[in-house]
């Protein structure tokens, strides 16, 4: 892992600045496009490349189950993460669809689904059967992070292996809101009530539960604020570790990486937290529902493209996101400048 944070280089700057000039040569009012044209300046920024790619695009979804779950936070069974792995692994679940749209597979990794997966198609990296109830003692063991993040390493580096152009995580893990407004709480210090939603749509009964157990959790494990790795550790997910891993991985290789809802992007603000040149490598797929996430959003100065009253995970929200890449990649490289379309710019007037 630390020799991933070290292979990690801001975005390039210089890249960007030349992408912002080239825009205004194209056939348009200049900053015509919008956000369009920020999301073109960032890839350029990322990639190095004026008239960069994002095909193909790649999906990986991490699996993993929380000990958590047995406090009644979730309105599902635990064992509703391995029946969508294997949902997942036959092609039927939302990210599925999604990615077929987009062009892209969809590979299934379990970082530490609680029972044997037997699917075929899945990839097993599993670190162990679930984490441990956060409630009642740390959700993970330094060594069991640190694997599960690798696996989010590994799994991206497999991606750019069989040629991907950009990056998209998600996860599935009953319970794992719970898990990232923990964190996200103690990264942030905002109060748990502020950030805790409903998650797979619990009542505001068990809404209520969640946050007591989700406050019962943060006092009992203590975790440094300053230390994100420690803040995923006690408090966080395997497949949140695997998400963060990729996040590393991906800013690592100069590949665009769009993050999906709230889960997802907790995973994000802890990589940034842990390296904050990653930063500039995400680009934020849409707004999720869940409360939280604006808050998450917001301690990364972020911005959506989309805004859909989601709130599902699985890497749905940025399988949608994708095409609006593909737009500004194929403005950058295939309108036409004022000067080759004999079209006169505001300066000859
Ligand atoms: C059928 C089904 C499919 C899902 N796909 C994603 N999630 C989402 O819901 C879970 C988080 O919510 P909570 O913390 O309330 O358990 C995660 O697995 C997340 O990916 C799903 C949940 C269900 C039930
Ligand atoms: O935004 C998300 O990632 C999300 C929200 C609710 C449930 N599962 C995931």
């Amino acid at each position: 892992m630390h020799a991933i944070l070290d292979d990690i280089q801001p975005v390039n700057f210089h890249a960007g600045e030349q992408a912002r000039r080239y825009l205004d040569t194209l056939t348009k009012p200049p900053g015509s496009l919008g956000a369009l044209e920020t999301l073109a300046i960032q890839l350029s920024a990322i990639t190095g490349e004026l008239k960069p790619s994002v095909i193909p695009p790649a999906v990986i979804v991490f699996a993993a189950d929380h000990g958590v779950a047995a406090e009644g936070v979730s309105a599902f069974p635990q064992a509703v993460t391995a029946q969508m792995v294997a949902n997942f692994a036959q092609g039927g679940a939302a990210v599925n669809v999604f990615a077929r749209q987009i062009g892209a597979r969809v590979e299934v990794v379990d970082v530490g689904v609680a029972s044997d997966i037997t699917a075929a198609g899945v990839v097993n990296a599993k670190v162990s059967r679930g984490t441990a109830n956060m409630a009642i003692e740390d959700a993970m063991q330094p060594e069991q992070a640190a694997e599960a993040i690798n696996a989010g390493v590994v799994a991206v580096e497999r991606a750019i292996k069989a040629g991907a152009k950009c990056l998209i995580v998600g996860e599935m893990g009953i319970a794992n809101t719970t898990a990232s407004s923990a964190m996200l709480a103690v990264l942030t210090g905002e109060p748990v009530a502020s950030l805790v939603g409903a998650g797979t749509g619990i009542d505001p009964q068990q809404l209520t539960l969640k946050v007591a157990v989700i406050e019962r959790a943060i006092a009992a494990r203590n975790a440094d604020s300053q230390a994100p790795l420690e803040v995923l550790t006690k408090l966080g997910g395997l497949e949140i570790a695997a998400m963060t891993g990729a996040y590393l991985a991906a800013a690592a290789h100069r590949l665009p990486a769009i993050v999906d809802g709230f889960i997802a992007t907790v995973a994000a603000l802890t990589a940034c937290r842990m390296c904050p040149a990653v930063r500039g490598y995400l680009i934020f797929g849409h707004r999720s529902q869940e409360p939280g996430h604006d808050v998450a959003l917001r301690a990364l100065d972020a911005k959506p493209l989309l805004d859909m009253g989601m709130r599902l995970g699985e890497g749905s929200g940025a399988a949608l996101a994708y095409p609006l890449l593909q737009a500004a990649t194929a403005m950058m490289g295939e309108m036409a400048t004022f000067t080759d379309a004999g079209v006169s710019d505001k300066a000859a007037l």
